[in-house]
């Protein structure tokens, strides 16, 4: 099994969500958990909230984007990460849209403006079995979830989706009223997600702008999710809060998302920086 001493890495990351990036498509190899564990840790690697990696997977066409979690695990959906793979290929294809593959399907991105990308994610699916739930929801916008030792009752009644990836959504009308970092491990391990859930805290400041908090799956609170936003905003429109686009808030920064009615498909858009070009010891 070849090693990763030695070959370069990319840090980018989108509104402060940070990704160790790893062109594989030269030379494929596994990238399995506990690899993603040390790269993601700053003390034994870059540091990331996020591994991503450009590989050619058998019978894929095109260029495939790997997705890793700091906790190792590999996951379907990473909107930031999209626009930042978006930017890299369109970058050496010289063009100003790109398509690439992952694990949840193909992604269309698009130039819209000086390192600003718009990534079409896909339609959201709100089916019980879709998110997943572990039992049956038939109103997935107010999920009637147990909180247990969390009992709070202004948390009462999520809505859940998948965009990709599992999302659990509160809305509240103060983020800065919750201990998110509480109640967001709790809630990302919850019996009612076999695959856990990425948990958000929304504050619906208007019918087109939220302020979004996230814990994300397998990474913890991070600055910015680009998929927890493109959740947030179908379900607050879901729940008649906001209309089809808002500009979502995260703490890292804002994002632009639609929710187009004619194709039902999710528009994002928003920065990428590219911050550092490195190479991995021999430790590696
Ligand atoms: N934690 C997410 C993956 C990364 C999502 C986030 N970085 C984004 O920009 O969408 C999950 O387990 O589904």
């Amino acid at each position: 099994m070849s090693s990763l001493s030695g070959h370069p890495y990319l840090i980018m990351n989108g509104l402060g969500n940070r990704f160790v990036i790893i062109d594989l498509r030269d030379n494929p190899m596994v990238i399995d958990n506990d690899l993603a564990k040390k790269i993601a840790d700053p003390k034994t690697g870059p540091g990331c909230d996020q591994v991503i990696t450009l590989e050619h997977r058998k019978g894929i066409d095109g260029v495939f984007m790997g997705i890793w979690n700091a906790d190792g695990d590999e996951v379907g959906a990473c909107g930031n990460a999209s626009r930042c793979v978006g930017w890299l290929l369109m970058e050496e294809q010289d063009e100003s849209e790109t398509r690439f593959e992952t694990a949840s399907g193909p992604l269309h991105a698009t130039k819209v403006g000086d390192k600003r990308i718009a990534v079409d994610m896909g339609e959201p699916k709100f089916h019980w079995r879709d998110i997943p739930l572990a039992e049956q929801m038939d109103d997935t916008r107010f999920v009637d979830i147990k909180l247990g030792p969390i009992d709070n009752p202004v948390l009462w009644g999520p809505s859940t989706v998948n965009v990709g990836n599992p999302h659990c959504i509160f809305f509240v009308d103060d983020v800065n009223a919750h201990a998110l970092e509480k109640f967001g491990p709790m809630i990302e391990h919850h019996p009612l997600f076999p695959e856990r859930a990425n948990v958000s805290i929304a504050q619906v400041t208007s019918k087109h702008a939220i302020r979004l908090r996230v814990w994300e799956r397998g990474a913890g609170i991070t600055k910015a999710c680009g998929t927890a936003a493109c959740a947030a905003l179908v379900c607050a429109h879901r729940r008649r809060l906001t209309g089809r686009k808002a500009v979502i808030t995260l703490d890292g920064g804002d994002l632009a998302v639609e929710w187009r009615e004619d194709d039902n498909r999710i528009i994002m858009t928003g920065p990428i920086s590219l911050d550092e070009k490195g190479e991995f010891g021999t430790d590696f």
